[in-house]
């Protein structure tokens, strides 16, 4: 099943576009990485995918609907990039963060044991249980990724779409939280990571998207490793390999 549809699609900021004839699909299951140089709209393509823009020609579905109809938007977990700073003076605790997968769910009341068993299943399932009570102010960048991904797990989210989540984060740490996205997605979870790192994200990822406005690239890590893709998104962009989905 695809969980993400994307077609034809073009995105400018005012005049300036910066994503354009973009059609790629996730499916169920998929990890797909996606990579590209600064500012080559990494970021707006996930946000695209995932609902939080509306493209300005051609289309989006996520679990099958237009991806801006908010029933979708429920199913998606979603870390932004500098998750560490934006969140990081907010006075809440870990557990108070996680809880809040369960908003959607809860129309009227208090939280049920359900909820509650399910932040905990969701914190214990990050290995990070022991902070519960802590302030995720006080964490550090790597804890504080997790705690994301225990919010998205806790909201039953079937698809996870992080952007750049281990930067600033040490290196032990991020073969650790790679380890934990890879379990996850072994469970099922189907995964969309930015990740300026392509060594990383050609070991982890089950398909590899690179971007440089255009779609220069898309299909599993091996071919593209042996393309030049990569020299071509990031170079003078004069031997374009397409898709090849
Ligand atoms: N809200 C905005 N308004 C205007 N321009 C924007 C906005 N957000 C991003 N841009 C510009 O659009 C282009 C693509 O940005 P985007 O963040 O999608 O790329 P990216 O590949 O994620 O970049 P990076 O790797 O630096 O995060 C960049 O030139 C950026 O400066």
């Amino acid at each position: 099943m695809a969980v993400v549809e994307v077609e034809d699609v073009m995105f400018a900021y005012s005049d300036r576009p910066v994503v354009e004839d973009v059609s790629l699909e996730v499916e169920q299951g998929d990890f797909l990485g996606l990579v590209g140089p600064n500012g080559s709209g990494k970021t707006t393509l996930l946000e695209l995918m995932i609902g939080l823009r509306r493209p300005d020609s051609g289309s989006v579905r996520l679990f099958g609907q237009p991806a801006h109809a908010s029933e979708t938007g429920k199913r998606v977990g979603f870390v932004p990039q500098d998750v560490a700073e934006t969140e990081g003076e907010m006075p809440v605790t870990v557990r108070e963060v996680v809880r809040m997968g369960r908003y959607p769910r809860r129309l009227f009341g208090r939280f049920t044991d359900e909820d509650r068993a399910a932040v905990d299943a969701a914190l214990r399932r990050v290995e990070i249980e022991d902070l519960a009570e802590r302030r995720v102010g006080r964490l550090s960048g790597g804890q504080r990724q997790r705690v994301f991904i225990a919010r998205a797990l806790a909201a039953e989210a079937d698809l996870l779409a992080l952007d750049e989540p281990t930067v600033g984060v040490d290196a032990e740490s991020r073969e650790a939280f790679y380890d934990l996205l890879g379990e996850l997605n072994d469970e099922g979870m189907t995964i969309v990571l930015i990740e300026h790192d392509i060594g990383v994200v050609t070991s982890r990822a089950s398909e590899i998207a690179c971007l440089n406005r255009e779609l220069y690239f898309h299909g599993d890590p091996e071919t593209f490793v042996e393309t030049d893709a990569l020299s071509a998104a990031y170079g003078d962009g004069q031997s374009i390999v397409h898709h090849e989905h």
